[in-house]
């Protein structure tokens, strides 16, 4: 099985990573092209990938094909590549935010099979979540095939096409806010006297630690603050101060903005 990448920027080169480390493919399996030679080039070779010179030879190079590039030029590469995908022998895979299975269909053809995702950039590391949708041509061994990708760096879950902007802000942009988090909490420490890479390493182990106690445990992540906050303490003392600057009002308002520009608002 041979996978390609149309677009090589930060979430396919998280995608390749992760799939490299996880051995999912080998290298040479692995077909890249974007826009700027002197972008895909020197990065397919390297990781040991095969470099093609159009978007076209990605596609008839691969059996599972991956649009990868920015939501304003995907339907162009689509109108670019459908020639390459008409025979419905190929699968093609979209992580493009925003992009329908039936704009994908009404560009390639109703016959081709589509997995569309929302992969986050902690595919990376193989902790990745994904969101994903198939069409009704995508079934039995090629569905396998295609959620074996997703399923060899992280977590995958089945979501109805209306519910992927939210799932977008929650855990396609939300490693940007949840590093934001930990900058700030290794800000804090920088402030009150430890080194910035020591801080870093303090708060995201911490980071990670709880996001594996609220997965691990039965308990929801309330009660789990419960069990931090002794009475009397420090932790709440920090809780209310946190809450009083909004920090709550501040990640859902957050979470909004994010919602709005999904759904093609301004920026
Ligand atoms: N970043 C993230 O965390 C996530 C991103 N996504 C989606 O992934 C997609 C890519 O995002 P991201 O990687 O962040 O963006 P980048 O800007 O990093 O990458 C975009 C890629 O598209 C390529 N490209 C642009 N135009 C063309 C073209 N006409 N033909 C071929 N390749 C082209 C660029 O090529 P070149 O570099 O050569 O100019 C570049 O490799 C977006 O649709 C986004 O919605 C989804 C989930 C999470
Ligand atoms: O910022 C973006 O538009 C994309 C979508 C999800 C994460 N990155």
């Amino acid at each position: 099985m041979k996978i390609g990448f149309i677009g090589v920027g930060g979430m396919a080169q998280a995608i390749i990573g992760g799939l490299l480390t996880a051995k999912t493919f080998a290298p040479a399996d692995v077909t890249v092209h974007s826009h700027r030679q002197a972008s895909y080039q020197p990065y397919a070779a390297a990781h040991g990938l095969t470099a093609v010179d159009s978007n076209v030879a990605v596609a008839k190079a691969s059996d599972l094909v991956v649009l990868a590039v920015t939501p304003n030029v995907a339907t162009d590469v689509l109108r670019e590549i459908s020639g390459s995908l008409a025979s419905g022998k190929k699968i093609l895979i979209s992580i493009v935010a925003g992009l329908s299975l039936d704009e994908m269909a009404g560009i390639v053809g109703k016959n081709v099979p589509i997995l569309r995702t929302l992969p986050n950039v902690n595919v990376e590391v193989q902790a990745g979540m994904t969101a994903i949708a198939a069409n009704d041509q995508l079934t039995g061994d090629r569905l396998a095939a295609a959620l074996r990708v997703f399923n060899t760096i992280g977590s995958t879950t089945e979501l109805a096409e209306d519910q992927f902007g939210v799932f977008s802000a929650l855990a396609g942009s939300s490693p940007a806010y949840i590093d934001f988090f930990i900058d700030s909490l290794s800000r804090a420490g920088v402030k009150y006297g430890l080194t910035k890479a020591q801080a870093t390493q303090i708060a995201a182990q911490a980071t990670l630690g709880s996001a594996k106690m609220v997965l691990e445990s039965d308990k929801i992540p309330f009660a789990l603050i419960d069990q931090v906050a002794s009475p009397g303490g420090s932790t709440v003392a920090g809780l209310l101060a946190m809450e009083e600057a909004g920090l709550m009002t501040a990640v859902v308002k957050g979470i909004d903005a994010t919602i709005k520009r999904d759904a093609g608002g301004p920026a």
